[in-house]
């Protein structure tokens, strides 16, 4: 009997994972908005978030949650991280009891500093709470290209099975128990990849961009070591993996925000001109506190919150990365 999927979010994300599941498992997709929910049902396509892709033909889209949960085998959440509590506590009443729930989202809770599968374990408790991630730009997903991804969960047993719920011939899904440092991977590259962005957008060459990568892999380990993770996770799929891709994509969001940063625009500007989520940009705020918290140095991430709060300037980012002391490769700083 083949697995049912309900997925909440039909964003850019959600919507490529509901479509890479819907070729293993019976999926149903969540959206908000009536009108994308009947292009997929209708057309197969979600033109706002997914131009020109073809989306699996068995995928079902409903505008009910409770249609799209009450039945699932394994419940998946594509929502941006502020919004994830709201609607996941909207499901909670009609999901089945000890069905696992596996976080898509790159972000942390604002008001809390927590991860996702946090938020899901406090919200829905004795529920097997996983992650999907890794180096993912949904709009390569669609066009053929391989990918790799990691679920990670504390019980092997429950991700083997998930696994083969998402994966496909060029969607390669391994498993991985540590999830503290999947989940702080995600979360904590997205400003790194803000950083690599507005080094591009003000034309800093290759040799900034490389540094930005190695040395923001460097802070983002040393956090998300601080905060439980397992060091070798930050060398995998979920750590430098995702970090190359979003560092060095123009499709990745938050490297737009940074591109366009580095052109000069601001950021109010930028965000109003997108209709996507560059999670980045929230999470440097949380960040900021958990390195006070945790009393680790993350001189690329505080750059990157100065210039997105605190008025300073691309040109005052790079002078205080240059200003900052060069110490041990091996030492924080
Ligand atoms: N797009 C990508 O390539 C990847 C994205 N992610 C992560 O997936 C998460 C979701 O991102 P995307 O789908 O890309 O974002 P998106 O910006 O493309 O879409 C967000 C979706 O969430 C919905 N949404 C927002 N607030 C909501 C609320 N309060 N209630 C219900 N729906 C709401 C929007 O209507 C939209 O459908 C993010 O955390 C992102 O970091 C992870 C891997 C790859
Ligand atoms: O996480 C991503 C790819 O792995 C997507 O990155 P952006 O949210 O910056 O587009």
């Amino acid at each position: 009997m083949k697995l049912k999927v309900g997925l909440l979010g039909g964003g850019s994300w959600g919507t490529t994972v509901a479509s890479l599941t819907a070729k293993n498992a019976e999926t149903i997709i969540w959206a908000r908005d009536a009108e994308t929910v009947e292009e997929i049902n209708q057309k197969h396509t979600n033109e706002k978030y997914l131009p020109n892709a073809k989306l699996t033909p068995s995928l079902v889209a409903s505008n009910s949650i409770e249609e799209t949960v009450k039945n699932a085998d394994v419940i998946v959440l594509g929502i941006p991280s502020q919004s994830m509590r709201k609607v996941l506590e909207e499901a909670k009443p009609h999901i089945r009891p000890w069905v696992p729930i596996i976080n898509l989202a790159k972000g942390l809770e604002i008001s809390t500093k927590k991860r996702m599968t946090q938020i899901i374990e406090e919200i829905m408790p004795g529920h097997p709470a996983g992650v999907l991630t890794g180096p993912n730009l949904a709009k390569e997903i669609h066009f053929g290209n391989a990918a790799a991804a990691v679920i990670a969960m504390v019980d092997k047993t429950i991700a083997e099975k998930l696994q083969s719920i998402f994966s496909s011939g060029l969607f390669r899904v391994y498993t991985n128990s540590d999830v503290i440092g999947c989940e702080l991977g995600g979360a904590l590259k997205n400003i790194i990849a803000i950083a690599s962005g507005m080094g591009d957008g003000a034309n800093a060459g290759d040799n900034t961009r490389a540094a930005i990568i190695t040395r923001g892999l460097a802070e983002l380990t040393r956090l998300g070591v601080a905060m439980g993770g397992k060091k070798a996770t930050f060398s995998g799929l979920a750590g430098m993996g995702d970090l190359v891709a979003t560092c060095s994509s123009s499709k990745s969001r938050n490297h737009h925000v940074g591109f366009q940063l580095g052109r000069g625009k601001s950021l109010e500007q930028i965000i109003n001109e997108m209709n996507e989520v560059a999670e980045g940009v929230k999470t440097a705020k949380v960040v900021m506190e958990l390195a006070k918290e945790y009393n680790v140095d993350m001189p690329i991430s505080k750059e990157i919150y100065k210039v997105l709060y605190e008025g300073n300037s691309v040109n005052d980012a790079f002078k205080g990365l240059l200003k900052h002391e060069v110490g041990s490769e091996k030492e924080p700083g």
